[in-house]
């Protein structure tokens, strides 16, 4: 590729990084287009100049030098100011645009109002009839109103049907009354519950004549919508400092004999009459709609948080010079040793496959609300089984990826100047929220062990778990050569997933031909259950990826795909045996396979993964800032260690 299509050459950069740019094959700008969708790409492009030519949208200070304070304050002044401009930069209506603006002026750390767009919104698109999102949608969309999700207890997050808030219905009133009726049922967790929403939906266990009758959702102000203060019959604060997000107020709340208005609960599909007569939803889990729609966007967020950490590391690993691979001659980048190659770009290769697969659980989504709204409920299951799957192996995966990108920038990494503290203790908040990944495989786990049993019946499933009707084609992997083609990777790939389920299938048979309980056997299984839905998740991630390739058009692009397709495929069947020879592929176009994230510095916020690779002199420039260094000696140090020191040196003299 002539160096001019490389989109991110400029004068002034660091020469090393240059130098890398200038090996491209392809043009960076044309993977951008796919990574993002041509669509994203173009309006991410947009929305970094447009925000480039806002001063009031810039940081004021680097984040990891602000208190906590200090971040909440940021945030709640960008989102102010972001007010005023939002609808110049963004369609509000496009979720990834908004995102992306979000997170190029506001950053990963949090907002007081992510879970107002993230959850409030869709829980109220999802849940609430005709009526109540005039009420209350419409205010919510022009943010007259903040709300957030409120559904976790101190005692209870996972397991929803043992919930303790009650919401009681009192027939003569036409009133619910809501109650946190012990310490453990305080609501705990919520995002921006604790100091910023005026409202929250409020999930709690629903009580008819003392008929106990599951999780619903209510809608319940929280705050007065002019004086801010609390409502009478609430008490509510933030929980305090968190490992990462620490710009978010999550919160708690408690609530005493509050009533609601029977039209506060939300009517879409469950519904309760005046006299209290209760009509079931369509669907049990209907109510569990809005954490199915955060589950399908937490993979595209989760690729792009490994694509941060990663386009630090590389970049950095072409800037930092240690050691000899050839003692006669100059000190190498550290990209050249293998050792950082066979780190690296697995997980390159990862955040390429996730961002395919994000796109597609997204698409799924929206294909899913729309037959919803026809009426058609037989797409649930299928989205909750492939949304709880991707959620799990994803963030766990973006987890190890972005703590290898860590460890690959050195000492350096270190430093909350390299920002990827922050970037993985968000990341690897992803695998606790919207159910806690161990939990999520198993109920994909639950699926494909029906999908099991239909295939012992003779039927043949369809979908993702077609390929469990194809015993016949066994291949073992012994038999799976690197060139040998894709298909045939995807072939070994399905036939280890198969068998696995098959062997947590036969396992759990036995359990419960032993006598054991349904849920004893299960419990007794999870482990290898958890196994197949792993496999699972990743066949379809792997198979998505190769799909996903044989439609680009672009040679040079579709060439460099290939090489990442092929690392990926040998990576995840063989772990890191046979890819030293991809490694040696992806080597010229490591720097550009990052510049194709096009992520802008602001974005960024790290000083080891700048795009011009100024990296030294800057690191001194933030070590100036510190706080501690605006005083020669500490207030502290001269109240403190000083006097010790002095009161020592005094004693030895004596
Ligand atoms: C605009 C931007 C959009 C998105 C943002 C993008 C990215 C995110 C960015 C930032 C995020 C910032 C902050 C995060 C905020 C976090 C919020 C939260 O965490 S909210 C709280 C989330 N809580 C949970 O996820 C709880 C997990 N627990 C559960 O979901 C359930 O309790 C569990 C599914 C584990 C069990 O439920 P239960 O009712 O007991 O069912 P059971 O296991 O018995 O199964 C019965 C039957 O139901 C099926 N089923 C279960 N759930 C669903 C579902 N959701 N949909 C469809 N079907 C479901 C289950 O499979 C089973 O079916 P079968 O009987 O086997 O057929
Ligand atoms: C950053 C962040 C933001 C959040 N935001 C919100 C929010 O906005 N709104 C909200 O309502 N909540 C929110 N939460 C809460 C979150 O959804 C819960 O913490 C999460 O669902 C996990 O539930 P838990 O804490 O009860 O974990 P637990 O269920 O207590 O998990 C502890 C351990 O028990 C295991 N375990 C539990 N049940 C089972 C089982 N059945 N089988 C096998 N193992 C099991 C788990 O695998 C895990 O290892 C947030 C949490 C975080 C960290």
């Amino acid at each position: 590729m002539s160096a001019h299509l490389n989109a991110a050459l400029r004068e002034g950069d660091n020469p090393e990084l240059t130098e890398e740019r200038r090996k491209a094959t392809f043009d960076t700008r044309k993977l951008a287009d796919e990574f993002f969708g041509s669509h994203l790409a173009r309006r991410r492009r947009e929305i970094a100049k447009a925000i480039d030519a806002i001063p009031e949208l810039h940081d004021t200070k680097p984040l990891p030098f602000m208190t906590r304070e200090e971040k909440v304050e940021e945030a709640a002044r960008k989102v102010f100011t972001l007010s005023k401009h939002i609808t110049d930069i963004v369609d509000l209506s496009n979720n990834r645009e908004t995102q992306s603006l979000n997170e190029m002026v506001i950053g990963i750390e949090g907002m007081p109002i992510s879970l107002h767009f993230a959850m409030f919104i869709p829980a109220l698109q999802g849940q609430a009839d005709d009526e109540q999102k005039r009420e209350w949608l419409d205010r919510a969309i022009r943010m007259e109103i903040i709300g957030t999700y409120a559904q976790t207890e101190l005692g209870h997050g996972t397991n929803l049907r043992m919930l303790e808030t009650t919401a009681t219905y009192d027939k003569q009133n036409k009133e619910f009354i809501l109650n946190s009726p012990t310490l453990t049922s305080l609501k705990w967790w919520p995002g921006n519950m604790g100091k910023s929403c005026n409202y929250a939906i409020v999930v709690a266990n629903l009580i008819i004549d003392d008929k106990l009758l599951g999780p619903h959702s209510f809608m319940v102000q929280l705050r007065d919508e002019n004086s801010h203060e609390t409502m009478p019959n609430i008490q509510i604060g933030d929980i305090g400092p968190k490992m990462a997000y620490n710009s978010s107020d999550n919160g708690f709340l408690k609530l005493s004999n509050l009533r609601i208005p029977r039209r506060n609960m939300l009517m879409k599909h469950a519904k309760v009459q005046e006299d209290g007569t209760y009509k079931k939803p369509p669907h049990e889990k209907l109510a569990y709609s809005a954490m199915v729609h955060v589950r399908s966007h937490m993979i595209t967020q989760h690729a792009m948080l490994l694509a941060y950490a990663l386009s630090i590391s590389t970049r950095y690993s072409c800037i930092r010079r240690q050691g000899y691979i050839d003692p006669k001659k100059d000190e190498v980048k550290v990209i050249e040793y293998q050792t950082q190659q066979h780190r690296l770009f697995p997980h390159i290769a990862r955040a390429y496959a996730f961002a395919f697969a994000g796109t597609e659980s997204i698409r799924k989504f929206e294909i899913m609300k729309r037959s919803l709204e026809a009426g058609n409920i037989e797409l649930i299951a299928d989205l909750h089984a492939l949304t709880s799957g991707l959620k799990a192996v994803v963030t766990y995966l973006a987890g190890q990826g972005i703590e290898q990108a860590r460890q690959a920038c050195g000492g350096h990494g270190y430093s909350m100047a390299s920002y990827m503290g922050e970037i993985y203790g968000v990341g690897i908040a992803g695998c606790t929220y919207e159910g806690e990944n161990l939990v999520m495989m198993q109920q994909l786990g639950r699926y494909l062990i029906k999908a099991v049993k239909s295939v012992k019946e003779g039927k043949k499933p369809t979908g993702y778990v077609a390929y469990l009707a194809h015993a016949g084609q066994r291949h073992s992997l012994i038999d799976c050569r690197p060139n040998e083609g894709y298909a045939e990777h995807i072939r070994a790939f399905e036939h280890i997933a198969r068998r696995q389920t098959f062997r947590a299938a036969e396992r759990l048979q036995k359990y419960e031909n032993s006598g054991l309980s349904t849920e004893q056997a299960w419990n007794n299984c999870t482990v290898e259950l958890n196994r197949a839905s792993r496999l699972h998740t990743r066949l379809f991630i792997a198979c998505n990826f190769y799909e996903r390739v044989l439609d680009v058009e672009d040679m040079a692009v579709r060439e460099v795909l290939e090489d990442l397709l092929h690392l990926h495929l040998n990576y995840e069947l063989i772990d890191i045996a046979s890819y030293a020879l991809e490694a040696k592929k992806i080597r010229p176009n490591a720097v550009s396979l990052v510049d194709s994230w096009e992520i802008t510095d602001r974005e960024h916020r790290s000083v080891l993964g700048r795009r011009d690779g100024h990296v030294y002199e800057n690191l001194f420039k933030w070590a100036k800032s510190s706080d501690l260094n605006q005083n020669d000696v500490l207030p502290s140090h001269k109240k403190h260690l000083l006097p010790m020191m002095l009161n020592a040196r005094k004693q030895s003299k004596l």
